[in-house]
């Protein structure tokens, strides 16, 4: 008998058919709309295998509803919706989706980035909504961007990878990390600082940590004020490294310029939330590696890694 394969989304046909030899595959059929709690633990009573994506909580619960569990495969980078430890209390193995994401995720926070500087959108709903009257002197201005300083808040492989894109901007580029990384300072020029140090001197602070016990809320109201009145905050990490009721606040009060965000404190957010009121915020509904080739990829992925250990072979990537 074949091993059941519990797919918690709809994935790209060519992401099911790497596991249509090997399991039994079951699947959430609906693309927009996360599967209910009760029938994803109702659906893991007899399953060995699940793809999750973030929407879904792997805890205690969910494992002990699920005995035969062997693989959690996460189709993202980031696994803060999976608890870790309780999965290897149960013997089930965890893997993610790094790397193929990694370029279309710097993609986006530079495409965020700029938008915020810029002030894009707002230049954007002018035009279409016929406000464009003239050419006028100070306008819809923003901040340059070339030349300026760029402040990597998590220096891992998509951190690396905005960084990169910096150097065609002219940018200095700063960074902290848990670690100095010495290769990406030789590769990049890039300057190893404190967390304090590179709030103050970064002009763009860009946060690519992941979500852990220890970077909650490592941007608060303290942290803030000791930015640039002229800083852009771009956060493409997990919305919860950034205190957002502070990060509101700052804006309002001009503490920093601008904030460029993908992701939030609770997703989804409704036209209600704050930020939304806010002329300075940019808000994107958590795209950073949305684009066809790598969502494919991410989904191809999560499935090859559940498949591996449901054939007794070991995972691509694991956690
Ligand atoms: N908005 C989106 O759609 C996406 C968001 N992400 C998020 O980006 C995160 C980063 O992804 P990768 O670069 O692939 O991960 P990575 O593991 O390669 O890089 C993370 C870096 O953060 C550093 N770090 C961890 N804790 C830290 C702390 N307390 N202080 C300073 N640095 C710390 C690590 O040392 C590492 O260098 C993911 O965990 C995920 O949450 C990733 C992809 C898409
Ligand atoms: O947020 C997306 C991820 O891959 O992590």
């Amino acid at each position: 008998m074949r091993p059941v394969l519990y797919i918690a989304r709809k994935l790209p046909d060519e992401a099911l058919r790497v596991a249509e030899n090997d399991c039994e595959v079951r699947l959430w059929d609906r693309e927009s709309e996360p599967v209910p709690r009760n029938v994803l633990l109702d659906q893991l009573r007899d399953a060995e295998g699940l793809v999750s994506v973030l929407t879904e909580r792997v805890d205690e619960e969910l494992l002990k509803a699920a005995p035969r569990l062997k693989v959690v495969a996460n189709m993202a980078v980031g696994y803060d919706n999976i608890d870790v430890e309780a999965c290897r209390r149960h013997g089930v193995i965890v893997t993610n989706t790094p790397d193929v994401l990694t370029e279309t995720t710097a993609d986006l926070a530079w495409a965020l980035l700029l938008a915020t500087a810029r002030r894009l959108p707002q230049s954007a709903e002018l035009v279409r909504d016929g406000g464009w009257t003239t050419w006028s002197p100070l306008g819809l201005t923003g901040l340059d961007i070339y030349g300026k300083s760029l402040g990597i808040l998590g220096m891992g492989r998509i951190g690396e990878a905005v960084a990169r894109r910096a150097q065609g901007f002219g940018m200095t580029i700063l960074y902290h990390n848990r670690r100095p990384r010495p290769e990406v300072e030789e590769r990049l020029g890039a300057r190893y600082l404190s967390l304090d140090a590179l709030l103050r001197e970064a002009d763009i602070l860009v946060i690519l940590t992941p979500l852990t016990a220890e970077t909650r809320h490592l941007i608060g109201r303290n942290e803030l004020a000791k930015m640039k009145s002229t800083a852009i905050l771009v956060n493409v990490s997990r919305g919860p490294v950034v205190d957002e009721e502070a990060l509101v606040d700052a804006l309002r009060q001009g503490v920093i310029w601008g904030a460029g965000l993908d992701v939030y404190e609770r997703e989804p957010i409704g036209a209600d939330h704050p930020l939304l009121q806010l002329d300075n915020a940019v808000c994107l509904p958590h795209i950073g590696s949305a684009t066809v080739a790598t969502r494919t990829a991410m989904a191809r992925l999560a499935v090859q890694n559940a498949v591996n250990v449901l054939k007794g072979e070991k995972p691509l990537t694991p956690v």
